[in-house]
């Protein structure tokens, strides 16, 4: 298998909190990596070192066999890593197909008539095409939810971080969205998946990670993860003898 991202003693620190702290771990081509921890464990942060939106103190990012670590944010999405945020940022005044526009012209560099055909495509992969010509303000949670998925994939990535895309959802849309990263991920695209809802990314992830203050303390098959004295500890209080 050819690794697609590769962190190496990743640390951060604002002040006291530590919200990377010695992150090691990598992703494969083609594989879907789910992350949890608890509130504040530092997972957002992690996307944006991974992104390239924060600088590390310390450690590098490598991508595609490449040091990221001192490239922008800007050229890491030219470079194919993209993402969703927890709050959709959709541009609201715009419609959803000019919010894809952007994306593709922005993100992936695309122009005229393939930025267009990319925007089409991914817009009804996602479900998206009877909504293309609606202002994004007037969507709903699942459609803003799509909106954010869609506009990151229009950014052509390899590797797609998602951040709780499923929050907030009702269980049938969950499950709608689920199949709609499943779909995705057929194509190719590598995924790193940071969710609450657990049931959404044990159906999808071949890994999973745990993060807890910055760490990464628990890595492997999702289930045995699930099941973990770890994760016991830090979501249910449990001693690690108990
Ligand atoms: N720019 C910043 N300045 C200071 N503290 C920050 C900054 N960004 C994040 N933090 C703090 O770092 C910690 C980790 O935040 P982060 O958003 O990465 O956690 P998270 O694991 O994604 O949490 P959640 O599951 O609630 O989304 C939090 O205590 C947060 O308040």
């Amino acid at each position: 298998m050819t690794e697609v991202l590769r962190l190496d003693g990743v640390t951060k620190s604002y002040g006291a909190v530590v919200v990377a702290d010695a992150q090691s771990w990598s992703l494969q081509a083609g594989e879907a990596l789910g992350v949890i921890g608890p509130n504040g464990a530092g997972k957002t942060s992690m996307f944006n070192l991974v992104t390239g939106t924060v600088a590390p103190n310390a450690g590098r990012i490598w991508f595609d066999g490449q040091d990221v670590t001192g490239w922008p944010a800007a050229r890491r999405c030219r470079a194919g890593i993209a993402r969703s945020f927890q709050v959709p940022q959709p541009f609201g005044g715009m419609t959803v197909f000019e919010n894809a526009l952007v994306a593709a012209t922005q993100g992936a560099g695309e122009r005229g008539a393939k930025a267009e055909a990319t925007c089409l495509d991914v817009l009804a992969r996602t479900g998206l095409l009877p909504k293309a010509n609606v202002l994004a303000k007037g969507l709903t949670l699942l459609e803003r939810k799509r909106l954010e998925l869609a506009r990151a994939l229009c950014a052509r990535p390899k590797v797609l971080l998602l951040d709780e895309i499923a929050g907030g959802l009702t269980e049938a849309e969950c499950h709608s969205l689920v199949a709609t990263i499943r779909d995705v991920r057929a194509t190719g695209v590598s995924i790193v998946w940071i969710e609450h809802v657990v049931h959404a990314l044990l159906a999808v992830v071949d890994r999973l990670i745990v993060i807890d203050f910055g760490r990464k303390i628990a890595e492997g098959e999702p289930h045995a993860i699930m099941a973990s004295r770890e994760v016991k500890e830090i979501y249910l209080g449990i001693e690690a003898d108990a």
